[in-house]
């Protein structure tokens, strides 16, 4: 996994590395914007025309340096210095000075030497990185003005000068990126919707800071790696009863849909053996749809009413098309009343959690919950920006002691502890019915077959993505549907077993 810094912390890791590689900070800045311009010159068309706008912090230096290589090699670009060269910084000045043998850089001092960008131009932006320290306003906004309203394509250098990388959205003004090229570690924000406009699709540079420092940086946020998935394994003398045995409380009339598709993932999750609790109603359904599945009636036609734990299964999980009808109420809360184990709780077994917020407190340690930003809204309240709503999935996963995934684009996967991690894999194509009910059958399969319950959640949250990155390059993320994910599951686990 990636651990994920603070301003403070990337400062020190640089400090680190210059200190103990060693290496001279203005050789670091070399080695960084080198980097940048590796990953830049894959993604820009030779021949366009690039404007690089610096500060003259060191963000700034790297938009000198990255001018210069840009330059040698036979790029058509122009350099703008935005702000007081008194404030320069020393590797800014000496790579200004490097730069000037090459070539003339425009100084930007008042509003009237702001130039006219055009549409089809490059920009680079260098006006800020992580040392911004108040929100951007005069001069520098608007320079940020006409560079967001030009229409070019947009590279920034780090982050987008005018965002913090650990810190909600400043109020002043702020460089809208179609791409961020950052160093070293990915930043906090680029995690969160609301940043999305600001970022841009982002990418990691290696720059070679100290990998050991950094490692041992004490932080509660990371983002997930392939090589993190542990996966249950199988041995020669399993049978069906020691591969994990899943009861299933799932369906009600008219939504046996959601109960099938749980019922197929968590058998294409490797489930030993599966019993479907559902009303009378769905027994048909799910013989026919889940063959490999044994099906256990409730009492009622329609809905689930009754059910209590039973000695011959190793996992209970809960919620896929249930309902919120008083008598399944009723059923749940005396189901968490008679269960010590951790249990997983999705879709409706969500929102009569919200409904009665007091069985919270009666949930097994370590269980497992699955919501959407809906239900989670449900359970936890609204919230006023995306910093605000990690708060709300770290309380509830540490005040109830739970293992909690906020599902959406990286979903961020919280231990009991508190700690996050931000899942690589997924796509839009998966915001479909049923997608939620596929991974509550992932998780509960892997939970069965013995993983640590963080485990199989942060597994089954990757799998999941993973199903859906396949799934979309065969059937693309418009037509991709919920069964999909399923068929494209065995090439999911199959990618982890490399
Ligand atoms: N450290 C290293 O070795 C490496 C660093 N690297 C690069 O350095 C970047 C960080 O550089 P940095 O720390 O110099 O800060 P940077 O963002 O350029 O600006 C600071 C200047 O801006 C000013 N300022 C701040 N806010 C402002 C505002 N709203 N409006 C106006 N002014 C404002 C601030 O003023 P002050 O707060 O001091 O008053 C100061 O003068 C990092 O993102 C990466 O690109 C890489 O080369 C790898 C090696
Ligand atoms: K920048």
């Amino acid at each position: 996994m990636i651990p994920i810094l603070t301003a403070q912390q990337i400062r020190d890791a640089d400090q680190y590395t210059i200190g103990h590689e060693p290496i001279t900070s203005i050789n670091l800045m070399e080695r960084a914007s080198r980097a940048f311009v590796r990953k830049f010159s894959t993604l820009v068309p030779g021949g366009s025309r690039i404007m690089i706008f610096c500060g003259t912090g060191n963000n700034g230096g790297d938009g000198l340096v990255i001018a210069r290589v840009l330059i040698q090699q036979a790029h058509d670009v122009s350099i703008f210095v935005v702000g007081s060269m008194e404030r320069a910084t020393e590797d800014f000045k000496v790579n200004f000075e490097r730069l000037s043998v090459l070539t003339g850089i425009h100084q930007v001092a008042n509003e009237d030497q702001i130039p006219n960008i055009p549409g089809n131009a490059v920009v680079i932006d260098g006006l800020f990185g992580s040392g911004l320290s108040r929100p951007v306003s005069g001069l520098f906004a608007n320079v940020i003005d006409q560079i967001n309203k030009s229409g070019a394509e947009v590279y920034a250098i780090d982050i987008s000068s005018g965002l913090y990388p650990d810190q909600p959205l400043s109020e002043g003004a702020v460089v809208e990126a179609t791409h961020t090229i950052s160093f070293q570690t990915p930043k906090l924000i680029f995690f969160l919707p609301e940043m999305r406009k600001y970022v841009g699709q982002w990418h990691v540079v290696d720059i070679g800071l100290d990998e050991p420092f950094i490692q041992s940086c004490e932080t509660d946020a990371f983002f997930t790696q392939a090589r993190d998935i542990a996966l249950p394994s199988r041995s020669t003398f399993d049978h069906k009863g020691s591969a994990g045995r899943l009861l299933l409380i799932a369906g009600s009339k008219g939504k046996m849909g959601a109960a099938t598709l749980s019922a197929r993932a968590a058998m294409r999750s490797g489930c030993g053996l599966l019993y479907i609790h559902t009303p009378c109603c769905g027994l048909n359904i799910l013989q026919v749809n889940v063959p490999e599945a044994m099906v256990i009636e409730d009492e009622h036609t329609e809905v689930i009413t009754e059910v209590m734990p039973a000695d011959n299964v190793d996992v209970l999980a809960m919620g896929p098309g249930i309902g919120t009808n008083s008598l399944t109420q009723k059923a749940l809360a005396d189901l968490i009343l008679h269960t010590s184990e951790p249990m997983v709780l999705d879709a409706d077994a969500l929102n009569i959690l919200a409904l009665n917020p007091e069985l919270l407190n009666a949930l097994p340690p370590e269980s497992i919950l699955t919501p959407h930003p809906g239900e989670f809204a449900r359970l936890v309240g609204a919230w006023r920006s995306d910093f605000e709503k990690l708060e709300k999935l770290r309380w509830l996963a540490k005040t109830y002691q739970l293992n909690v995934v906020l599902k959406g684009a990286y979903s961020a996967v919280c231990s009991s502890r508190g700690y996050l991690y931000f899942n690589p894999t997924g796509n839009p194509g998966m915001a479909t019915a049923g997608s939620g009910d596929v991974l509550t059958g992932i998780v509960a399969a892997l939970l069965a077959q013995g993983m640590a319950p963080f485990d199989a959640l942060r597994a089954g949250v990757y799998l999941h993505g993973q199903a859906g990155d396949e799934a979309a390059i065969n059937v693309g993320e418009i037509s991709l549907m919920a069964s999909d994910l399923i068929e494209y599951l065995p090439a999911a686990f199959k990618k982890l077993h490399f």
